[in-house]
């Protein structure tokens, strides 16, 4: 057969043509396809990375002025200070904190304050305060990851920055854990039950013999520090020797915090986190001497951290947890003195409260389980009375915004940089809540509208995941040592005393007030009641 070359090599060129044809079509097909990808991909991801605009939403980074504005025409109420704490006010009303108080009966519909200062001031210009419990929820629980504690502290924060109360990573995460299982039902218990015995032990050294007044915060100070401290040392919180070295170094970084000095803080801090660090390794030194120490757990901070899986026990991590106890004796310590103070200061004034109260204990002839005590609902309203009128906490620790966010369904937005805080003060004397609330009157904490709305407007040991670590436990410990104190002694006041209160990083009286006490008949012999 003859093949026809001509013909097939003719053939084979068309078929070329025609296959570079389809080739090239389909090249411009698939090119054209994938720009067009490319152009709706990035038109999506533009879209994706642009905020939703909404009608009162700034496109751009505000002012602090124009935020200011907005937060005015949600609510806020512009006031000419750093929170108008006024010296006038002290020697008009004895109380530095009289017009922050007033502030809700003078803006009964306030959801907050903005401050702003000139440049002379030393505050911060965009400062806001909120005391709205709604959006102190929307602040502290759903915007919380756009805040960060506000550094104004600095030169605390230098020296305490990688503790519980600074530290916002997975380490405090991990530690809150750790830390937290102190709080559970058998520690809790240990717990309150011990603050009777310090109570006791230091009911010893109360000079009753002289007729001089007595400083009760030093000795509620005494107590509740080596209540704190055994939290992290046990039964080594007692020693004589740890006792005396950190109430020295402590009481001068206090000062030093309180006049603003930060180097005596650093120079007071840090011998104080070298005693620390020495009982930590005592602790440990002695958990670990009983080699089957993991299986007895013990009632201590030390002995959980030597437990728990995720702790590297090294200096680093040490140096940490000796943060951690200062923080705790601090927060511990002070806030639950002061409030004992008050309390002791309102029982004098209105004898009649007291009467109530001891009508109460009376009733339990002399059985101070945990579980009574926690029935003791009239004493708690006296507690929580107090925490409202003259809780410690003058302001809840300020934050910082991190991020620009928007806040109150999308009406305002938050700048980054602004300082916003919880102003509980402003929440405690809102009459919207508290009937006549200057008055103090425990009566009101029996009342079931209250009741109902208790938690969500009375945040003393604040709110979110910061809040304090010690909130379940301090009411029932300040209840046992007001039982145990009351037992021994009775309380007044010098007839001459006028209460002043100052404003500082808590509520502190000008002076020192002035309690006269009086052994009560009944009380025991050391031995007996030291060692029951
Ligand atoms: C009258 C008693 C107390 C009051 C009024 C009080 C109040 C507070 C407040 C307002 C905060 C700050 C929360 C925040 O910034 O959001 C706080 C934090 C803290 N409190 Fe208390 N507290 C009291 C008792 C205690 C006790 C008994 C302990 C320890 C046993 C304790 C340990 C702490 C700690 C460790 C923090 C830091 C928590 C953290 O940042 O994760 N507090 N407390």
């Amino acid at each position: 057969m003859k093949i026809n070359l001509d013909k097939i090599i003719h053939f084979t060129k068309r078929d070329k043509i025609f296959q570079q044809g389809i080739f090239t079509l389909i090249v411009i097909v698939l090119t054209v396809t994938i720009i067009s990808l490319i152009i709706k991909r990035r038109r999506a991801n533009k879209a994706k990375s642009m905020p939703i605009q909404h009608n009162s939403q700034p496109k751009e980074v505000q002012t602090c002025e124009q935020m200011m504005k907005q937060l005015e025409n949600n609510g806020f109420i512009r006031l000419k200070s750093y929170r108008p704490f006024q010296e006038e006010d002290l020697f008009k009303y004895d109380d530095e904190l009289y017009s922050v108080k007033q502030f809700k009966s003078r803006y009964p519909n306030a959801k907050g304050f903005i401050c702003y200062s000139d440049s002379s001031q030393k505050v911060p210009y965009n400062y806001i305060g909120i005391c709205d419990a709604d959006l102190i929820h929307e602040f502290m629980v759903e915007k919380e990851k756009y805040y960060e504690r506000d550094v104004t502290l600095s030169y605390v924060a230098r020296i305490l920055g990688d503790s519980l109360l600074f530290n916002l990573s997975d380490i405090w995460r991990m530690k809150r854990k750790v830390y937290g299982q102190m709080f559970h039902f058998y520690q809790y218990h240990q717990l309150v039950k011990l603050v009777r015995e310090i109570t006791t032990k230091n009911s010893y050294i109360i000079d009753m013999n002289s007729q001089k007044p007595v400083q009760l915060i030093s000795h509620f100070e005494d107590i509740l520090g080596e209540w704190s401290l055994h939290l992290f040392f046990g039964y080594n919180a007692s020693q004589y020797d740890l006792q005396s070295k950190l109430k020295a170094a402590y009481n001068n970084a206090r000062s030093a915090i309180l006049l603003l000095q930060p180097q005596n803080i650093i120079n007071c801090l840090d011998p104080l986190k070298e005693v620390l660090l020495e009982y930590l390794y005592i602790t440990s030194d002695q958990i670990k001497s009983d080699p089957d120490y993991q299986s007895k757990p013990q009632n201590n901070i030390t002995w959980f951290l030597l437990n728990s899986k995720e702790v590297q026990w090294n200096k680093d991590f040490l140096d940490q947890i000796c943060q951690d106890i200062i923080i705790f004796f601090f927060a511990g310590r002070d806030t639950m003195a002061h409030t004992l103070q008050m309390m002791f200061y309102y029982l004098c004034i209105y004898p009649e409260y007291k009467k109530k109260i001891d009508e109460e204990i009376n009733s339990l002839n002399g059985d101070y389980s945990v579980q009574n005590i926690s029935n003791l609902n009239y004493l708690e309203a006296v507690l929580k009375e107090t925490l409202r009128h003259y809780g410690p906490t003058t302001t809840i620790l300020p934050k910082v915004v991190m991020e620009r966010h928007s806040f109150m369904n999308d009406k305002v937005f938050l700048e980054e940089g602004t300082i916003v805080s919880l102003a509980i003060q402003e929440l405690n004397y809102d009459p919207q809540h508290y009937e006549n609330p200057f008055k103090f009157y425990p009566e009101r904490w029996f009342d079931e509208n209250l009741k109902q709305k208790e938690k969500k407007i009375f945040m003393p040991f604040s709110y979110g995941s910061h809040k304090c670590i010690g909130d379940k436990l301090a009411l029932p410990v300040m209840k046992m040592l007001y039982i145990t104190l009351n037992e021994y002694f009775s309380i007044d006041i010098d007839p001459s005393f006028k209460l002043k209160l100052v404003a500082l990083i808590q509520y502190t009286p000008s002076t020192q007030i002035p309690f006269l006490i009086t052994k009560k008949k009944n009380i025991q012999s050391n031995n007996e009641v030291y060692f029951s």
